[in-house]
């Protein structure tokens, strides 16, 4: 197996709920995402997209199957073996509050990742944050800004930023335009775009908007009821519409 590989082999989630009985979440997903690939993951609300993205950096265990990272099935892994891998794996949802702390300037959140997840020295660290916002266009004045008087897209983008910074072999992206205006959901969406293009890593972008699964994926799976009921090329669609146009 190829380090940068995610394979998920017949996993399922089903959780238990008082009223209703067991729900499957997720019925037999099999999928393998190659290194460097990026994935989009379309569905209906409920169909078990975020169900995935928690199992793939694990929030959840499943209740059966392998997910298996550079080879290695996580779904093993305490809470010591993530910590180790914790740079490995990163992940953005559409609600940054968990991940970013509002009472910090901008770089003092980015700089906190790379403080505990490489082993760069202070002046790298400057360095390559202010490489990074050189790199997606992010005007250095953000960055002394407190989070909390960041827009809604800012600080969209700065969690991004803060995940992209630890150069990360794997990055899980749960609708992170959801929720923002046109010019703000275009700012995020090049970010991620450049970041596709630039780097080796594999990426998941969960979202609802074919328009933005073919700007940052070459692959979409899309999802329903718990399965996956299509998958194909987005480029093949492209082409296809291209030559209907
Ligand atoms: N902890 C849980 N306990 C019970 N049911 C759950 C739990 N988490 C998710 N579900 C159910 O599993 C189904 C899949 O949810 P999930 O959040 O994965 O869907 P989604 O495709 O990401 O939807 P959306 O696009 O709205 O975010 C939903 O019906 C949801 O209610």
């Amino acid at each position: 197996m190829e380090m940068g590989e995610i394979v998920i082999q017949n996993v399922n989630q089903v959780y238990h709920n008082a009223n209703q009985g067991d729900f499957n979440a997720l019925s037999d997903i099999n999928l393998h995402l190659c290194k460097g690939e990026s994935l989009a993951i379309e569905g209906e609300s409920g169909s078990g997209k975020s169900t995935l993205a928690r199992l793939l950096i694990g929030i959840e265990k499943p209740t059966s199957g392998k997910i298996l990272l550079d080879g290695e099935d996580i779904t093993c892994w305490n809470y010591r073996t993530w910590k180790q891998h914790r740079k490995k794996i990163q992940a953005v949802f559409q609600d940054s509050s968990g991940t970013l702390n509002p009472a910090r300037s901008a770089y003092a959140n980015v700089e906190e990742a790379l403080v505990n997840l490489t082993d760069k020295k202070r002046a790298e660290r400057k360095k390559h944050i202010l490489d990074l916002m050189d790199a997606v266009h992010m005007d250095y004045g953000l960055l002394e800004t407190p989070v909390r008087q960041l827009s809604g897209g800012e600080q969209r983008r700065l969690s991004l930023l803060r995940a992209i910074a630890v150069e990360p072999d794997y990055l899980i992206m749960d609708e992170v335009t959801s929720g923002l205006d046109l010019i703000s959901a275009d700012a995020v969406l090049t970010l991620v775009e450049n970041f596709v293009k630039l780097s080796d890593s594999s990426c998941i972008f969960i979202t609802h908007s074919r328009k933005d699964a073919m700007r940052i994926a070459n692959r979409i799976i899309i999802m329903q009821e718990g399965r996956i009921a299509e998958q194909g090329y987005l480029i093949d669609q492209l082409s296809n519409q291209k030559g209907q146009g």
